[in-house]
């Protein structure tokens, strides 16, 4: 628990808006960043940059002090909903939840049944687009992280479906700090901050 810090310096992304502006943004517990803008205008490429998945130009992202790329941050501190679900196909859902979950695998089965995704006997390949996201954001979630970063976590989703996922956000512990990347504006409701990569210049 406790107070979390993300510091984000000069950052510029290999790709997108932000390769060119660098970007300086700080971020604490309980503070909720919705990043949008124009497709192809970087919301990716940033959100990887913050996560680590993808090296930067230069700049530098600390969650705690502590660098995004390094592998504790990744492994212990931080969730990532990646825009195409990365699970694992020759594994049931309920191995998959094990495997990224550990310990907390019933509360990502519990949001699954919630929300009416089969978990008993299925394999991700059985599941439609909009299922497989939604394994993806109930490990982010159970996994209680303190950094959550999730892009397009409802891309794939009806309205209600969209509105279950929302609360689930809205429902992460106040120690978090949650960054979402989404053209739905119903993320402008959820934001205690906003980033719109079409409004920044130099
Ligand atoms: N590996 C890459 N090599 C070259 N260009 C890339 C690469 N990855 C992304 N880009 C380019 O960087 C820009 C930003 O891409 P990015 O996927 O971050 O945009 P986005 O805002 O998330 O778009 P969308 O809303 O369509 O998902 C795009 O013009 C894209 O073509």
């Amino acid at each position: 628990m406790g107070d979390h810090k993300l510091e984000i310096r000069g950052l510029r992304t290999r790709h997108g808006t932000c390769a060119r502006v660098p970007l300086d943004l700080e971020l604490r517990s309980g503070e909720r960043l919705w990043v949008h803008g124009p497709s192809g205008s970087g919301k990716t490429a940033l959100l990887h940059a913050l996560g680590g998945l993808d090296e930067a130009e230069s700049g530098e992202v600390l969650f705690d002090g502590e660098s995004a790329t390094s592998v504790r941050l990744r492994r212990e501190l931080s969730s990532f909903v990646l825009q195409e679900p990365a699970l694992i196909d020759h594994w049931s859902i309920r191995r998959n939840l094990r495997s990224a979950c550990g310990d907390a695998h019933p509360e990502a089965e519990a949001l699954l049944r919630s929300w009416g995704v089969p978990v008993d006997g299925t394999h991700p390949r059985q599941l439609s687009g909009g299922e497989r996201q939604r394994v993806s954001v109930a490990i982010a979630i159970a996994r209680g992280m303190p950094l959550v970063i999730a892009d397009e976590p409802t891309s794939s989703l009806d309205r209600l479906n969209r509105d279950a996922v929302l609360d689930a956000f809205q429902s992460l512990p106040e120690s978090s700090i949650v960054l979402v990347c989404s053209h739905d504006p119903v993320w402008d409701g959820w934001a205690t901050r906003r980033l719109d990569l079409a409004e920044v210049s130099p």
